[in-house]
């Protein structure tokens, strides 16, 4: 699905990402997890194309996209939410969703506005509601569910859980499970270990845009040194 090789990545003179490789199967949910500054929104940038990649390869869909403008990269089917929160104020829940509209893709699931209303409940009863006057949870899923509505095959989402409340947080992951469940593949950046090891099938641990660790959540959860070493638990 999505397979990133010595990736390496600048911004300006300074080298971030020193040769990242980490791979997504389809219908995964991969884990990338590091602390504050180790390189884990940098990598997904890099993925998108946000930031060019300097060197190595990214393959998407069968499809070489490291030279590739992001709207190029986004239309194969690859998704991403940015740690800010990028939804228009201005604009219903509904009009927000119709924004992220794409056609169908072959092969993937086709999100409608219904569809995303059972997968984020709490959205279904603030169809109508501004952008501007819903919580930072309620935005954070809007900008998910926004994102969904390009039927994406695999999505990038920088720390999802970031600043929600801990019911919030839970919810989210439910919503996490039903997305993988409906066969989307999930990249997601994460400082909460607690909330990667509830929902992501492996992880990598990224330090200092390195990969120092790429296995399975048993093996992470098994390994206290590891975890004492480059995350913040
Ligand atoms: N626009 C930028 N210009 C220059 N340096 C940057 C820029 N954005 C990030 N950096 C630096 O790149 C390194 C990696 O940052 P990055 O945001 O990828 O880390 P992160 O693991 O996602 O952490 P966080 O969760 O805090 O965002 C850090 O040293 C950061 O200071």
């Amino acid at each position: 699905m999505l397979q990133v090789n010595d990736l390496h990545a600048f911004y300006g003179r300074a080298h971030i990402l020193h040769g990242i490789s980490l791979e997504a199967r389809a219908g995964e949910v991969v884990a990338l997890l590091g602390r504050n500054g180790a390189g884990k929104s940098t990598a997904m940038k890099a993925i998108m194309g946000l930031v060019p990649p300097a060197r190595g390869e990214v393959s998407f869909a069968g499809q070489r996209i490291e030279r590739l403008p992001p709207y190029r990269i986004a239309r194969l089917g690859l998704g991403y939410v940015p740690e800010e929160r990028r939804i228009f104020t201005e604009l219903s829940v509904m009009e927000n969703l119709e924004v992220g509209r794409q056609a169908a893709r072959a092969g993937v699931p086709v999100w409608t506005e219904e569809k995303l209303f059972a997968l984020f409940p709490n959205l279904a009863r603030m169809r109508e509601r501004p952008g501007g006057r819903m919580s930072g949870g309620e935005q954070q899923m809007l900008t998910i569910a926004r994102t969904l509505m390009g039927n994406p095959s695999c999505v990038l989402l920088d720390e999802p859980s970031e600043g929600l409340a801990p019911i919030i947080v839970e919810e989210m992951g439910n919503s996490i499970r039903a997305l993988k469940g409906e066969g989307v593949s999930v990249i997601l950046c994460e400082q909460n270990l607690h909330f990667a090891l509830g929902v992501a099938d492996r992880a990598y641990i990224i330090e200092k845009g390195q990969i120092r660790f790429g296995g399975s959540m048993a093996e992470l959860a098994a390994n206290d040194s590891l975890r004492e070493q480059y995350l913040s638990v």
